[in-house]
């Protein structure tokens, strides 16, 4: 794996957002021919986790990296504004200033800070002057089930609010039935209502049935106009996968070769070690190459991975994890 250097401009900050993907009419035949072989993808899949390793002295530039790709997460019933803004204050200084000055690191913050509709103004005036956007879920979050008119509304007020980012769920039953322009029509009108807003795709891969259905998904919702495709919501029973990023990676590429438009990548759900971020920045770069290695093109949907990452940074910087975390962990 390539090493970034300390001083690169590219994981100080988050690159700066635009939408960039126009999508194309909806290509029947392409979807339709689109296929996902399990068996090999599931071989690949296996090699992943232990095929690299990451030389020491370089991991702690790649966490960093991945620190500038997470959308720093809370997504629960429970949310307060006073654990949004800590959530907040944590997009924007991840790492212990001590850590960060060991490293010889400055302006590293998270890619985003990901939440609820209801949460986007107090989210909103806590980064102000952080250039940190805040991405909403919405569309009636999970689940995707609320009127549709509804669903588009909720996208208009998160955008009113403040959101830039816009993560949108789709209809699994589409893709169940195979109703390629109905989640077509749908993904063209969320992108529609999310004006200059950033939109990822949430597929909700757990409950799409097959890795075909997933390539196919994701093939639909980029040409309806999908900035970036997502894995799950977190709150699926089975959330981001290797397998299924693979399937959906290799559609990002079938994508771009096809109509030169880049669509980013975001896994979600379940990802909390570094060890685990590690190997899906590998992935990124083996089947798509250093560009989509940036914060425009990638994130981690993650409410706990910051927390590990931050615990590997501080052993690798002082040679011992702290007297908390062994607690923690004996
Ligand atoms: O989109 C982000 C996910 O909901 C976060 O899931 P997690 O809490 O398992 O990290």
């Amino acid at each position: 794996m390539q090493t970034p250097t300390k001083t690169d401009a590219d994981h100080q900050l988050p690159t700066a957002i635009e939408p960039r993907n126009p999508g194309m009419a909806l290509d029947l035949d392409w979807v339709r021919t689109a296929q996902a072989n399990t068996s090999a993808i599931e071989r690949r899949a296996k090699t992943l986790p232990g095929r690299r390793s990451v030389k020491k002295d370089y991991q702690a530039a790649w966490l960093c990296r991945a620190i500038s790709c997470i959308d720093l997460t809370t997504l629960a019933g429970d949310d307060t504004e006073g654990r949004v803004r800590r959530l907040c204050a944590k997009a924007a200084q991840p790492v212990r200033a001590d850590i960060l000055e060991a490293l010889g690191m400055t302006g590293l913050t998270t890619g985003a800070v990901c939440v609820y509709h209801d949460m986007v103004p107090t989210a909103v005036d806590a980064l102000s002057g952080t250039g940190i956007p805040v991405a909403a879920v919405s569309t009636g979050f999970p689940a995707g089930l609320s009127p549709f008119h509804l669903r588009v509304a909720e996208i208009g007020e998160s955008v009113k609010a403040g959101a830039e980012e816009i993560d949108i769920v789709i209809t699994r039953r589409h893709v169940l039935q195979g109703n390629w322009q109905a989640l077509y029509d749908e993904m063209a009108a969320f992108r529609a209502a999310s004006g200059d807003a950033h939109v990822k795709a949430i597929l909700a891969t757990g409950e799409l049935g097959t890795l075909r259905n997933v390539a196919r998904a994701s093939l639909v919702c980029m040409m309806a106009g999908a900035d970036f495709i997502k894995t799950s919501t977190g709150k699926e029973s089975v959330n981001a996968t290797l397998p299924v990023s693979l399937v959906m990676i290799r559609a990002i590429r079938d994508y771009y070769d096809r109509t030169g438009y880049r669509v980013g990548y975001k896994p979600a759900g379940g990802i909390s070690k570094a060890k685990d971020a590690l190997v899906y920045l590998s992935l990124m770069k083996d089947e798509l190459g250093d560009r989509w290695l940036q914060p425009d093109l990638f994130r981690f949907g993650a409410s706990s991975l910051l927390g590990d990452i931050e615990r590997q940074l501080e052993h690798h910087v002082t040679g011992h994890y702290s007297a908390s975390y062994r607690h923690a962990m004996a």
